[in-house]
C-alpha cells in the first residue's frame, strides 16, 4: 500500500517507520525542513528505542520524508498526525490540524486519475473535530467530486520510551468511520499486526481517546492520594497497590504513586476533556480531582527536602532525571521542571543530569548547571532529588557518597541500592 503520513513527531515519525517495517510504501510530509532532513538521513530527530536502527532501514528505501505535500497524491491512505497542544483554556489548540487538512485538500485537488484516498486523523481530536473541522476542510479545498475521499478516526495509544513496540504489539486498533470501505482500507494497513480492532462510528473513536487517557490519570491520582495517606500511618504505599493491583478487576498498570504525571498527553487530554464537559453545561468533578491532585503532588517533594536540609537558600541539590519519564528525551510537563522552578524560586543551586533530555530541557531551563553524568551532579550537593525511573538510576549507591550528606529523595520507587541509609520516599 501507498502510506503518507503528515507530521514527523513522536507519533508521526513512529507510525512512519513502523508501517515501512510491515512492507507499505511511505511518504511522511514534516513542514519542519531540519527534521525532514535527519529523517532522510537516517537520523530521527527524537530518542525512542529502536528507532534509529529501523529508520536507518528504511530512509531511502521505501520511506521518504518530504516538506511539501505533493507525494501525497499517490497515497492510498493519509494519516494526520501533527500535533494538538493545549490551549491556554483547556481547549486543545488544532490549528495544525486545520492547516494539515487544508494543505491535503490542496494536494489532492491536483492529483490527476480516479485514485482513491482515505485521509485518517491520527492525532488526538476532541469528538466532533473531525466531522465539523476536517472533513470540512479537506473538502473545501479539494472542491471536485467527494466521493474520491473518505474519511476515518485512527486514535494512537503508543507511550514515549516504548513507542516502536506499543505501536507494533498494540492492544487494541480502534478504527472510527462513517463508510465500511473507509474501515477496510485503513484495517488493512495494519496488515501483520496481531490485535482486536475495534470499528466505531467517528465521534466514539475520538472518545476512546480521551476516555482511556482520563482513565489512566485517574488512576495515577487515585495511587497518590492514597500514597499520601499511607505517608502519614508509616505505610508502604507500593506494598499496599501490589495487592490491589492483583484485584483482576483493577489490574496492577498505572498505580505507582510519586510525583505524578507528566507529558505531552496525560495532562493535555485530561483537560481537554474537562474543557469539552464544562462547554455541555457538565461540571467534571472526578477529572478537576485528578488534575488538581496532579498539580499538588511534585511540591510535596519541596516540603520532603526543607524538612530534611531546612531552607534552601544557597543549598546545591542534585536533580537526576529531567525528561518526564525513562527512556524518551522529551520534558513536555515534566515534573521535574514544577519541582526546579520552586527550587530556583527558594533560592536553591540546582545541578541536574538526564541520560538523554539534558538538551531537551535546555530549551525550557537556562538557569541551572547541566551535568554529563549523575556523579558531576552528586558532588557536593546538600541533597538529592531522583525524578524519573532512567534505568541507570536504579544501581546508584557508592555515587551517593560524592554529597556533602546523603540525603536523597526519590519521586518515584527506582533505587535499589543496599544501603538505603539516607534514602526516603
Ligand atoms: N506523543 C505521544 O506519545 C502521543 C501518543 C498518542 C497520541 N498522541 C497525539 O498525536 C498527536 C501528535 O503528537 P506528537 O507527540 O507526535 O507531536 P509532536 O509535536 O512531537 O510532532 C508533531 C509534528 O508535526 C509537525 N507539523 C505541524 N504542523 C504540520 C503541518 N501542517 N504539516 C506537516 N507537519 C506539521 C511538527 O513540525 C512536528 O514535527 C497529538 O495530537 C498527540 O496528542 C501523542
Ligand atoms: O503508575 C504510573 C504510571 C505513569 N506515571 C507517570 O505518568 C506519566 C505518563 O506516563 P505514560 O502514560 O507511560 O507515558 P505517555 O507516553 O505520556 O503515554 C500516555 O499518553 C499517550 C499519548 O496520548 C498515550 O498514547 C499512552 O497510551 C498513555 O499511556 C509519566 O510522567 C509517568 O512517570 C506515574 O506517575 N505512575
Amino acid at each position: 500500500m501507498k502510506i503518507s503520513v503528515v507530521g514527523g513527531g513522536y507519533v508521526g515519525l513512529v507510525s512512519a517507520v513502523c508501517f515501512a517495517e510491515l512492507g507499505h510504501s511511505v511518504d511522511l510530509i514534516e513542514i519542519d525542513r531540519a527534521k525532514c532532513d535527519a529523517i532522510n538521513a537516517g537520523q530521527p530527530p527524537i530518542y525512542e528505542v529502536g528507532l534509529e536502527e529501523r529508520l536507518s532501514a528504511h530512509a531511502g528505501r521505501n520511506l521518504h520524508a518530504y516538506v511539501e505535500y505533493d507525494h501525497i497524491k499517490y497515497s492510498d491512505i493519509i494519516f494526520i498526525c501533527v500535533g494538538t497542544p493545549q490551549g491556554p483554556d483547556g481547549h486543545p489548540d488544532i490549528s495544525n490540524i486545520i492547516s494539515a487538512s487544508e494543505s491535503i485538500g490542496r494536494a489532492l485537488r491536483d492529483k490527476d486519475g480516479t485514485r482513491y484516498h482515505v485521509v485518517v486523523v491520527k492525532s488526538t481530536v476532541p469528538p466532533g473535530t473531525t466531522e465539523r473541522q476536517v472533513i470540512p476542510s479537506v473538502l473545501r479545498q479539494f472542491g471536485k467530486n467527494n466521493d474520491q475521499i473518505g474519511f476515518a478516526v485512527n486514535p494512537e495509544f503508543l507511550r514515549e520510551g516504548m513507542a516502536v513496540w506499543d505501536f507494533l504489539n498494540p492492544d487494541r486498533i480502534v478504527i472510527g468511520c462513517r463508510k465500511k470501505m473507509d474501515g477496510d482500507l485503513v484495517e488493512a494497513a495494519y496488515s501483520g499486526i496481531n490485535a482486536p480492532v475495534i470499528r466505531t462510528g467517528i465521534m466514539a473513536a475520538e472518545m476512546i481517546k480521551y476516555a482511556s487517557n482520563a482513565f489512566l490519570a485517574t488512576k495515577i491520582s487515585y495511587a497518590n492520594e492514597i500514597g499520601n495517606i499511607c505517608k502519614k500511618l508509616g505505610i508502604d504505599v507500593y506494598e499496599v497497590m501490589r495487592a490491589v493491583g492483583l484485584d483482576r478487576r483493577i489490574g496492577p498498570a498505572f498505580l505507582n504513586a510519586g510525583i505524578g504525571f507528566g507529558g505531552s498527553c496525560l495532562p493535555k487530554d485530561v483537560s481537554a476533556l474537562i474543557a469539552l464537559a464544562e462547554d455541555m453545561g457538565e461540571d467534571p468533578i472526578l477529572l478537576k480531582s485528578v488534575m488538581q491532585i496532579n498539580k499538588l503532588q511534585p511540591l510535596r517533594l519541596i516540603d520532603l527536602l526543607i524538612k530534611r536540609v531546612g531552607h534552601l537558600n544557597g543549598k546545591k541539590i542534585a536533580v537526576l532525571g529531567l525528561s518526564f519519564k525513562e527512556n524518551t528525551d522529551d520534558v513536555r510537563e515534566s515534573r521535574s521542571i514544577v519541582v526546579i522552578k520552586e527550587l530556583i524560586r527558594r533560592g536553591a543551586r540546582v545541578a541536574a543530569y538526564d541520560p538523554k533530555a539534558n538538551q531537551s530541557m535546555k530549551r525550557f531551563l537556562t538557569e541551572i548547571d547541566y551535568c554529563s553524568s549523575a556523579s558531576e551532579a552528586l558532588t557536593g550537593a546538600d541533597a538529592c532529588l531522583v525524578m524519573t525511573e532512567w534505568p541507570e538510576f536504579a544501581h546508584l549507591d557508592k555515587e551517593f557518597d560524592l554529597m556533602k550528606s546523603r540525603i536523597v529523595i526519590e519521586g518515584r520507587r527506582i533505587l535499589s541500592c543496599n544501603d538505603r541509609e539516607g534514602i526516603c520516599w
